[in-house]
């Protein structure tokens, strides 16, 4: 505004200017008139005089066009045949006493072309006084700033919406939600913010290319779209992510009710790049207002926290924030911190179960499991954190520790004479997919002067499926010697295919149906079924879970000798290996 008023005041001084300097060169009355003229005709912005009463005497063709009226349209007429209709009538009145006061006024004022057009003007009106200096006419100079105007909107446009689908953004969203948080403190005045995430989106990126990805976002911002009110707020958060507010939407079911007609709205497939049919679900976290957040931080926060419990129970699902969902989370956190600090404060500590031949009950080997003594919380089950371990990315660390704990301690038992032939050890997938693994594995055997037969790695079914190139490493692994046995083999997705082609040395039966024999036949027979598969492969079986003798003697009737199990031993701390194994094992 401030250049525009300089270059208004700039045209005024130079018309004037222009005008001083000619009457100071040009002689005649006749030559200053035409001059006068002239440069009234020629300038760019319009001027227009009036009497005190606002009719028009004088009006330059600037003027003219700016208005979209002719001369003898105007002249005579009263200016306020412009009004536009945007101003209350007491900025009029305003004007004309800022004018009679201080003889001068100057403001952003929208008029209405003749074709019906609204137009912003900047106009700069001053009074003129007669010979004896009273007011006698008012002069107004004025820009047509519409195009200004136009830009200013388009700048306000771009930073409140989405580029992309043309939705609203983030920022719009948060200004729209700190309006409506302030204005509803009571449940009945709530609403809820429903936070979207589509699955499978990066899929579609990562297949057909970005633009298709790009083309999908449009056409579900659409669908979205046809399933709100317009009062509803839809907005791209960014990526795969939209938000919805519903202002007066308070209950639960109402919100459900959206949540459901949203997923309903994406059942059908889309069409994008050229024919590609393409199918994306949704995820949606629910938080309701003012109950689950009285800030647009906390809301979104919460609806954020719904929406990862939504994603958890799989696809096209939608959640409730509850706290209870916070708590677990901040307790996550609180875990994940103590964790990482129980490795540097020696909390981890290993613990050995012997693997033993059923037959004779001889020593085959040992299982390492580690353990958290934590000085806050007690001893943690492997359970909770392991899991919780492999989410964080610790696992790497923590299972870099037990690998080389588990090392040190195998050296150990054969340097005391321990006849120790196995030393199993778990395998985390995000271990598994480190690219120095086997480098790390063979670094840590040597350093102990390990064969590497002694070692078996266990690792589950799902790693293997669930990690590219898993082949390739376990390859490399067996080529150092490495032994790798399918931990919890049967609860992953057991494919033939797989089995006949990975190297791989022994099959673990896992505990769950190992528990169940002689209780259900499914189970025994699966049992009996997992052992014949593993022999007709020439692998090794191996029971885990062998509680009681009944258990064993089935094993052992279907020829699988390899027990492992409470009826043998828990698992217990390497001190206590030499205890077993002078004792009488069962
Ligand atoms: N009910 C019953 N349970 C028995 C019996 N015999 C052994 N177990 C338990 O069964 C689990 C066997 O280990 P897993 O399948 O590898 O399952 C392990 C493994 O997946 C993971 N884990 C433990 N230590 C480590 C580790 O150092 N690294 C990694 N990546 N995971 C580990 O945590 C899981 C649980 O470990 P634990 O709580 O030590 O539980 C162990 C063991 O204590 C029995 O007769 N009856």
């Amino acid at each position: 505004m401030l250049m525009l008023l300089a270059s208004v005041l700039f045209a005024a001084w130079l018309a004037g200017y222009r005008s001083r300097m000619a009457m100071r060169h040009l002689g005649s009355h006749g030559q200053r008139q035409r001059l006068v003229s002239a440069v009234f005709a020629s300038m760019r912005e319009g001027v227009v005089v009036t009497d005190l009463e606002g009719r028009v005497r004088v009006v330059n063709s600037a003027f003219r066009s700016i208005s979209g009226y002719a001369e003898e349209e105007l002249l005579g007429h009263k200016l306020s045949m412009l009004k536009s209709g945007r101003h209350p009538s007491t900025f009029y009145s305003e004007m004309w006493s800022s004018l009679a006061r201080d003889g001068f006024w100057q403001g952003e004022i929208w008029n209405r072309r003749k074709n019906g057009d609204l137009y912003a003007i900047w106009l700069t009106i001053s009074t003129v006084p007669d010979a004896s200096g009273a007011p006698y006419s008012y002069v107004g100079v004025l820009l047509d700033v519409s195009p200004l105007k136009q830009s200013e909107r388009q700048l306000d446009y771009l930073a409140h919406h989405d580029v992309l689908t043309g939705l609203a953004n983030r920022l719009m969203l948060l200004t729209r939600l700190q309006k409506v948080l302030r204005q509803s403190r009571q449940p009945e005045q709530g609403g809820a913010l429903l936070f979207i995430d589509l699955d499978r989106f990066k899929h579609v990126n990562d297949s057909l290319g970005h633009p298709a990805g790009d083309e999908l976002l449009c056409q579900v911002a659409v669908r979205f779209g046809e399933c709100l009110r317009e009062t509803d707020l839809l907005a791209r958060f960014g990526g795969d992510e939209f938000v919805v507010l519903l202002e007066g939407v308070a209950s639960a079911n109402g919100a459900a009710t959206v949540a459901e007609k949203l997923l309903q709205g994406l059942a059908r497939s889309f069409l994008v790049c050229g024919g590609n049919e393409v199918i994306v679900g949704a995820s949606i976290g629910i938080a309701l207002y003012p109950r689950d957040g009285d800030s647009p931080d906390a809301l979104i926060q919460h609806a954020d926290s719904a929406l990862y419990n939504a994603k958890s129970c799989g696809s096209n699902a939608y959640r409730f924030y509850a706290e209870a969902q916070t708590r677990a989370a901040d307790e996550r956190l609180a875990m994940e911190v103590a964790l990482r600090r129980a490795l540097d404060h020696d909390e981890f500590v290993l613990y050995y179960q012997p693997q033993v031949d059923a037959r004779d009950g001889s020593l085959i080997g040992v299982e390492a499991l580690v353990r958290w003594r934590s000085s806050q919380r007690g001893l943690v089950s492997p359970s909770r954190f392991i899991p919780l371990a492999e989410e964080s990315g610790f696992i790497v660390a923590l299972g870099d520790w037990v690998l080389r704990d588990a090392c040190a301690q195998a050296r150990a038992w054969l340097d005391e004479g321990v006849p120790l032939t196995r030393l199993a050890v778990n395998l985390s997938a995000r271990q598994f997919r480190q690219p120095d693994l086997v480098e790390r594995i063979r670094a840590m055997l040597d350093g102990n002067g390990l064969r590497p037969t002694l070692l078996e790695l266990e690792i589950t079914e799902s790693v293997l499926m669930d990690v590219a190139g898993a082949m390739e490493k376990l390859g490399q692994l067996a080529s150092i010697g490495v032994r790798i046995a399918i931990d919890d083999f049967g609860t992953g997705y057991s494919s033939f295919a797989y089995l006949k082609s990975i190297p791989f040395d022994v099959i673990k039966i896992d505990k769950s149906f190992v528990g169940d024999i002689g209780r259900d036949q499914a189970s025994s027979r699966i049992v009996a079924t997992i052992i014949q598969l593993g022999h007709g492969l020439d692998r090794e079986v191996v029971a885990e879970g062998v509680e009681t003798a009944e258990q064993r003697d089935f094993l052992l009737a279907a020829g699988c000798s390899s027990c492992q199990g409470y009826l043998f031993s828990p698992p217990f701390p390497a001190r206590e290996l030499d205890a077993w194994l002078r004792g009488e094992p069962y």
